[in-house]
């Protein structure tokens, strides 16, 4: 059985690899829907309360008036260094990659998952008339990916 939850967030992020308006610091409502495996238990099965319980919190603390950066963005560095400089905090949540919708999927897939939630498919929007709907093979392909650059990168 699948349970539909949905989900927003605004943050700010640019595609520095882009070479376009993308590459531009702009910001979005970001729109989640969460496609969730539950097994019935009579009645029940996981209470839609149970998922705001700590979808919620982990999107306010970690994604909400935020900003998305690729650690390999040179602005990564200029914000460290204003941090450091100045005592400013401002709310980073950090990509290994560009913050395509794509990584951005990926990321709070594995997040969910962590949360111990099981995903069959994640729909991320970005704009008004762009949604990426990622999947529980997406994810798996994606992960064999990361693994395989991340050897050949040792190696
Ligand atoms: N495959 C992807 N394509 C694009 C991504 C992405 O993450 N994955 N991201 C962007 C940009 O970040 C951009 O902010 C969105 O671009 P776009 O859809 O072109 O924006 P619009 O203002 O034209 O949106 P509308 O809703 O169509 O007005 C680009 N591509």
């Amino acid at each position: 059985m699948i349970i539909q939850k949905e989900y927003k967030f605004y943050a700010a992020h640019r595609n520095e690899e882009l070479d376009d308006k993308c590459s531009n610091l702009h910001g979005h409502r970001y729109g989640l829907r969460c496609f969730f495996e539950v097994k019935r238990s009579g009645a029940l099965s996981t209470l839609f309360g149970d998922f705001d319980a700590k979808i919620d919190p982990y999107l306010k603390d970690q994604y909400d008036h935020g900003m998305l950066i690729h650690t390999g963005d040179s602005l990564y560095a200029t914000l460290q260094d204003h941090m450091q400089r100045t005592g400013e905090r401002f709310k980073l949540k950090v990509l290994d990659g560009p913050t395509s919708v794509e990584n951005l999927a990926h990321k709070m897939f594995t997040e969910i998952t962590e949360m111990g939630f099981r995903l069959q498919q994640l729909e991320v929007r970005e704009t008004d008339t762009s949604v990426v709907t990622y999947t529980r093979d997406d994810w798996d392909e994606h992960n064999r990916d990361m693994a395989a650059e991340q050897a050949a990168a040792t190696s």
